[in-house]
Formats: C-alpha cells, sequence, structure tokens
C-alpha cells in the first residue's frame, strides 16, 4: 500500500515505523499547506495533523477521491461537511477519536458501564484525561467520545470542562510531560466510588490502529468507524 502521510510529527513518524513495517510504503509526508501534493501516488492518505489543518487536508484527498483515515482532534465541528464532501465524491472515510484497539474495547464498556449507572441517582459521574504539554485541544477528543458514550446512556446531556451538574458531566483535562494518554471514568456516591481507566504506555497502538484501518478500507467507499474495521459488537 502506498500511504501519504498529513501530518509528519510525533503521530506520523510512529505511524511511518509501523507502516514500513507491515510491508507499506510512504510516498508522501506533508506537514504544510504550501507543498504539491502528488495524490495520484497514494492509495490512502493518513491525516494526523492538527485542528486547524485537518480539514482540507481531509476534503482535498476526497476531491482526488484519495480514501482518508484521520485521527486529527479538535476540527469536529466541520465533520458534517467533511462527510458530504465525502459521499459527493464517492470517496472513503474513517475517523476515530482514538485508533487503539485497546481505546476501543474501553469505549465499549463505558458504555456498557454506563447503560448500568444511568438509574443509579445516588452515582454522580465524573471524567479525567491527562496528555502531553505539546496537546493543542482540550478535553480530548477521546474524552468527548466517552462522554457521548455515556450521555447516550444515562440522564446526562452535555459535558463541561470542570463544571458539574446533576444533567452535566464534569470533565478534567491535565496536561503533564510526555504523558501519551490517560482516560478515567468515576461515579462516585457516599459510600463508594467505581472507576475504570485506559492508561496508553507509548503511541505505538495508535498507529498501528490506524495503519490497519488503511489496510481495510482499500477498495471500498463510503463512511466508517474503528467499530466496522475491529468488528467490535
Ligand atoms: N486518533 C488517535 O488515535 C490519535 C490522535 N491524535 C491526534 O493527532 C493529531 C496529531 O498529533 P501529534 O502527531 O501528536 O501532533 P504533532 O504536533 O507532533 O504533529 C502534528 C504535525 O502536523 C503538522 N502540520 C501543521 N500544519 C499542517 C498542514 N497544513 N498539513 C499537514 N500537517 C501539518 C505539524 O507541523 P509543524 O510542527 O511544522 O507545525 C506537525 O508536524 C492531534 O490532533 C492529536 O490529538 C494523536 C494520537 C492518537
Ligand atoms: O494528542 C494526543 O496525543 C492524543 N490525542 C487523541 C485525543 O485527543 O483523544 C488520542 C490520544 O489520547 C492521544
Amino acid at each position: 500500500m502506498k500511504i501519504g502521510l498529513f501530518g509528519y510529527g510525533k503521530m506520523g513518524k510512529m505511524i511511518e515505523q509501523i507502516a514500513q513495517g507491515r510491508g507499506h510504503s510512504i510516498v508522501a509526508k506533508i506537514d504544510d499547506p504550501s507543498q504539491d501534493v502528488d495524490y495520484a501516488s497514494m492509495d490512502v492518505a493518513i491525516d494526523f495533523s492538527t485542528p486547524e489543518a485537518a480539514f482540507d487536508n481531509i476534503t482535498n484527498c476526497f476531491k482526488n477521491k484519495v480514501p482518508v483515515i484521520s485521527g486529527t482532534t479538535g476540527w469536529l465541528d466541520k465533520y458534517s461537511q467533511a462527510i458530504k464532501i465525502c459521499e459527493d465524491n464517492k470517496s472513503a472515510f474513517i475517523y476515530a477519536s482514538n485508533f487503539s484497539l485497546g481505546v476501543n474495547i474501553f469505549f465499549e464498556l463505558n458504555k456498557h458501564l454506563a447503560k448500568m449507572m444511568g438509574g443509579l441517582n445516588q452515582y454522580k459521574v465524573a471524567m479525567e484525561e491527562i496528555h502531553h504539554t505539546q496537546k493543542l485541544d482540550a478535553p480530548s477528543g477521546t474524552a468527548i467520545t466517552l462522554a457521548e458514550g455515556i450521555i447516550e446512556n444515562t440522564k446526562y446531556k452535555n459535558w463541561e470542562l470542570e463544571k458539574s451538574n446533576d444533567s452535566t458531566i464534569s470533565i478534567t483535562s491535565l496536561r503533564e510531560g510526555m504523558v501519551p494518554g490517560t482516560h478515567s471514568i468515576a461515579y462516585t456516591s457516599s459510600v463508594d466510588t467505581i472507576e475504570i481507566k485506559h492508561e496508553a504506555h507509548n503511541r505505538e497502538g495508535f498507529a498501528l490502529g490506524a495503519v490497519i484501518a488503511s489496510e481495510w478500507i482499500q477498495g471500498k467507499t463510503g463512511v466508517f468507524s474503528m467499530k466496522d474495521v475491529l468488528n467490535l459488537s
């Protein structure tokens, strides 16, 4: 598979390593909007860039019929616009706030726990995410997906940073050193706490998931998710 990398920072470099280890080649490394892009050379584009750059990177690929795997967070106010451009151009797309197998299992565990806790008014939920100090967005995309999983399955209606009430999930975002990504969810009553946690030890799991998604999307048209790729129910 010939891969174009949009974003050649921490994740772009890790994806290059994993992709080459699986026999793929990197045909472009785009780090700047002024670079010329040879779309015809790519079987797939993998975008791990910045919240400002992602929409243009992704939709330019769709217009050139290049399927896209995107893990960039912080641009999702334009997600539905991107989907329309993908569909109009009969291209293919997978966005995931987190590509690791472990977090995708954690997403399902979170929804299952939320269903069980939904009717128990004595418990209040709170979420914490910890990332490295270079991270541009807060809360993390993964924390937003986790909050959406709780909202789908409980009386909670929205999330906010550091603010909770009966209908609002409080998310605390901490930025410390080189932390690759830690997410925890706690349900607390006056007598106990139930907590679930995912801690990434490095970036390999994110990169491997993105490369597996790139392999999976070959020959497909449409908008998919990591649930489709990993066959999780
Ligand atoms: N979904 C997932 O599983 C994961 C998602 N992420 C997300 O991926 C994104 C990237 O993370 P990370 O690699 O750690 O960040 P980095 O800051 O290390 O890398 C981002 C890269 O994008 C480059 N860039 C800037 N503008 C453009 C542009 N117009 N087109 C292409 N590239 C551009 C930057 O270049 P320069 O430095 O020169 O500005 C930089 O090299 C973030 O949004 C992060 O939240 C991260 C890990 C996992
Ligand atoms: O910026 C990061 O590093 C990460 N970003 C993603 C997010 O915002 O959830 C995924 C992972 O937690 C690492």
